[in-house]
């Protein structure tokens, strides 16, 4: 099967104002080429402040570059507060929503049950969730990192139908990678993409298996990303540091070279 389209993500996390956010992305338009978008789907994912913005700019100026959220509520509306609904995403024009980043799982207790409601959600309003999955250092060290993601896996696909799994976005961040310079090797992302898409045709395919990107994330930067991309079973990344500087991430974007 040819090499799926890859999908270059930049996770801003907690970053960026409105203002900021507009000069961000005109920043990194201009320093992309149609070549660029070519060979890689390119998306940012704002706080969700910034959206609106976002799509203003996006729509304004015809721009090829994809946006969504880092986070969405498993209800669809009602007393949640604080809360953001899947169709108030939708609304703004989100292609993508994250579900079940590190950070989330390790700062509001989003367990696996959490992180499949908001899976759901995503899908009921039309919008594709990046999955993301990962084992921290002791995991590692055990050995058992390729057991935790699958479990992690499982837990966040029970009731998505091999039509909705087709279209969804799997990132594997190892949480000891995450912000700490410690970039895991490209044989590492390999070994547990890998598994994750022998998984993905456990469950439903080997057809829905080879249409879902894996990526890879942590630590990623314009140095490290060509050789994580050249694995089989990687097609992209989902970055965060590296991101919020237009130049590194175009030399991300551009992983396979001018
Ligand atoms: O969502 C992005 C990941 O958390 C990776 O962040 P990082 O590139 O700063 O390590």
């Amino acid at each position: 099967m040819a090499k799926r389209l890859p999908l270059i993500a930049g996770n801003w996390k907690m970053n960026n104002n409105h203002l900021e956010a507009i000069a961000l992305v005109q920043k990194l338009a201009f320093g992309l080429n149609d070549k660029d978008y070519d060979n890689a789907e390119v998306v940012v994912l704002p706080p969700f402040t910034d959206l609106r913005s976002v799509q203003t700019l996006v729509d304004g100026d015809r721009l090829k570059i994809g946006y969504g959220a880092q986070d969405v509520s498993a209800h669809d509306k009602g007393a949640y507060t604080g809360e953001i609904s899947g169709s108030m995403l939708a609304k703004l024009d989100c292609s993508y929503v994250l579900a079940g980043h590190s950070e989330r799982r390790e700062y509001h207790n989003e367990d696996d049950a959490l992180v499949n409601a908001k899976v759901k959600a995503a899908y009921r309003h039309g919008i594709v969730p990046i999955l993301c999955v990962g084992e921290g250092l002791e995991v590692r060290k055990a050995g058992r990192q390729v057991e935790h993601v699958l479990a992690q896996l499982d837990g966040a696909l029970k009731e998505v139908t091999a039509e909705q799994a087709e279209r969804i976005v799997v990132a594997y961040e190892p949480v000891w990678a995450i912000g700490t310079g410690e970039v895991a090797t490209p044989e590492d992302a390999q070994e547990v993409c890998s598994a994750i898409r022998v998984r993905l045709a456990e469950l439903y395919s080997p057809e829905v298996a080879g249409a879902v990107r894996v990526l890879y994330g942590g630590s990623v930067k314009g140095d490290n990303a060509p050789g994580i991309m050249a694995k089989e079973d990687v097609d992209g990344a989902l970055v965060g540091g590296a991101c919020l500087k237009a130049d590194e991430f175009v030399k991300v974007i551009r992983f396979g070279g001018e």
